[in-house]
């Protein structure tokens, strides 16, 4: 087996199916045997923060809430920033806000605009991708504060809800790294 086989063969092996959660009809794709996994968490996180490196990041963000505990291993990992998107009213400061839908529901996601400058190339990292309507909102917020996307990381794509090409619009050239395609 090639080193990527490994690795995808892994992350795949420690994501569980839900069906049914949180409404009929949606296959839930739960990580957390993946996070309780220190051999299959810290391969995960040396990926992303090998795309940090790659597409020249200066700071990564995280997408609430599962975003925030693969996203803020990466930016240590990488030795950058970590920059919370979080749900609307949680965060105390300045923001700018986003709404969006997603694949059971919709929701608004706000960032501190203080957080990002001009220079900055921002990595967003998530778990998954769906119908993209929350990665979409977060790249349309960095555009907003100034700053400019280096990427998107995510761990799952789940291909059949076509999220890929509505943020590949939204990224403009910058990449889409999925590791795993489902
Ligand atoms: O591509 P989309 O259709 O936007 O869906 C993907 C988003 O949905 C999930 O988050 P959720 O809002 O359920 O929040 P959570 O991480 O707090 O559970 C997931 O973690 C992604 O952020
Ligand atoms: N099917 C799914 N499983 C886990 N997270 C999701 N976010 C949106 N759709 C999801």
């Amino acid at each position: 087996m090639t080193e990527l086989t490994d690795i995808t063969t892994l992350l795949h092996s420690r994501i569980r199916d839900v069906a049914d959660y949180p409404e009929p009809g949606v296959m839930f794709k739960d990580i957390t045997p993946l996070l309780a996994d220190p051999v299959a968490f810290t391969a995960l996180t040396d990926a992303f923060a090998g795309i940090a490196e790659r597409t020249g990041a200066t700071k990564v963000v995280g997408l609430e809430a599962r975003g925030f505990i693969l996203g803020a291993p990466v930016a240590v990992r990488a030795g950058l920033g970590f920059i919370p998107v979080r749900k609307a009213g949680k965060l105390p400061g300045a923001t700018l806000g986003q709404a969006y839908d997603l694949e059971y529901g919709s929701a608004e996601i706000e960032v501190h605009a203080e957080d990002l400058s001009a220079d900055d190339r921002v990595l967003i990292v998530d778990d998954v991708l769906a119908t993209g309507g929350t990665a979409e909102a977060s790249i349309q917020l960095i555009h907003r504060a100034g700053a400019q996307v280096a990427g998107v990381a995510v761990l799952m794509e789940l291909g059949f809800l076509d999220g890929r090409p509505r943020l590949e619009a939204a990224l403009g050239g910058a990449p889409l790294e999925a590791l795993l395609t489902i």
